[in-house]
């Protein structure tokens, strides 16, 4: 088992990650003084459900936990408030109080939703990460937890750190072909806003990847959590450094709104916003390179380059200036400044973000 850890005071946690390890949630879970004492909320999907939750009910309940149970339908449509209260329902059916905690198994959608549900539920219980896809390595580090609005994407959150991480990389064996090349994307992400060797390896090995070679993933998954944490530890809040881990998603979470959370996975509007963005770096004089070489990589990971073309522009020019990086009437993008480096820039023109959103759906 390999470990790294979210340096954040008193707020640290380790991120464990291994095959297998998802039998250990019990023993990791009293090491971390979750006690038996008061009932824990264990918050799935139906997809994940099928594959492990009676495994981690028996285990836990082997452990002396009392377990209550909710299995929400799969998919982004999920993170919305109306979902956020069935779950609370349940927790105060079940009789969690203060002491108790949360545990998500499964993608970014149940952990970003069960990590809302534990920062809401009587102002803040503990809550632990248990990522079941290649793109939760994301969003299982870093605590930020949210719900979407049909407007918006997150925009109904907070930040509230897990306990610890446990990423079994094991459960990834079960996932469908879409969502590892989804996941892939959020992963080369990691390269592109720090590790330009990184991208260069991952370029190397898409093909073990994309057959989820265990070795490949398992070095890709360290690297990326380690990227993640770097960056949280440095600034948790997203005061400054933190929004470089929104490249792609100015334009990403705008498509995924406008197109109504159920045409693209996260991770494909996050590679057609990723090109979006570098072709905005070669607008504001950057080599032109950067785009053909961030295009060819997702291209090859099996991604979504452009943009569907019956999305309406103007929406999408609207759903931009949803953008929590969007203050004091000025846009804020992420533009990669060479492959592993990006800067956060503030003279983006709305004028070329509107060209550039009509060239990505008139091309192929
Ligand atoms: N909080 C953050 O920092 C952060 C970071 C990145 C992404 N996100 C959010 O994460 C979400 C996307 O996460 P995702 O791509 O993991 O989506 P997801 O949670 O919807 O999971 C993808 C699909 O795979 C299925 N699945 C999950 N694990 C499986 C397994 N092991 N075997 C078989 N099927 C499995 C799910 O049921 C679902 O259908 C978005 O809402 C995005 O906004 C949050
Ligand atoms: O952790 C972060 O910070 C990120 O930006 C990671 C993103 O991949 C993730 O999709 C996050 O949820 C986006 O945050 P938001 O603040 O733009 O909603
Ligand atoms: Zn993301």
């Amino acid at each position: 088992m390999k470990q790294l850890t979210v340096d954040l005071g008193e707020r640290s946690y380790p991120i464990y990650i291994g095959e297998g390890i998802i039998s250990g949630l019990a023993a990791t879970l009293a090491n971390h003084k979750i006690g038996t004492k008061s009932p824990i909320l264990v918050v799935t999907d139906e997809n994940v459900a099928k594959f492990y939750l009676a495994q981690v009910k028996d285990s836990l309940e082997a452990g002396g936990y009392r377990v209550a149970t909710a299995v929400v339908a799969p998919g982004e449509k999920s993170k919305s408030l109306a979902v956020l209260e069935d779950m609370i329902t349940v927790a105060l059916e079940a009789g969690l109080d203060r002491s108790s905690a949360v545990i998500a198994i499964g993608g970014g959608v149940v952990g970003d939703l069960a990590g809302f549900v534990a920062a809401s539920y009587m102002r803040g219980i503990r809550f632990v990460q248990i990522p079941t896809t290649i793109l939760a390595h994301d969003s299982s580090v870093g605590g930020k937890v949210a719900v979407n609005h049909r407007l918006a994407k997150n925009v109904i959150g907070a930040f509230h750190q897990p306990e610890f991480v446990l990423y079994d990389t094991a459960t990834l064996k079960t996932l469908p072909e879409r969502e590892i090349r989804a996941g892939l994307s959020e992963l080369v992400k990691e390269g592109f806003i720090w590790d330009r060797e990184f991208v260069e390896w991952f370029d190397a090995n898409t093909d073990k990847l994309l057959a989820l070679d265990s070795e490949a993933l398992a070095h890709a998954l360290y690297i990326g959590c380690g990227v993640k944490a770097t960056v949280v530890s440095q600034d948790e809040r997203e005061g400054g450094l933190r929004a470089i881990l929104n490249l792609g998603h100015t334009i990403g979470h705008a498509l995924e709104a406008v197109s109504g959370y159920d045409e693209l996975l996260h991770g494909e509007a996050i590679a057609i916003g990723m090109v979006g963005a570098a072709m905005l770096s070669e607008k504001l004089g950057n080599p032109g390179s950067i785009a053909v070489e961030t295009e060819r990589i997702l291209r090859k990971l099996g991604l979504p380059v452009r943009i569907p073309s019956h999305l309406d522009t103007d929406a999408i020019m609207s759903a931009l200036m949803h953008d929590k990086k969007f203050k004091e009437g000025t846009m804020v993008f992420i533009i990669p400044t060479a492959i592993g480096e990006v800067e956060i820039n503030s003279n983006v023109s709305s004028v070329w973000v509107r060209e550039i959103v009509e060239r990505l759906k008139g091309e192929a």
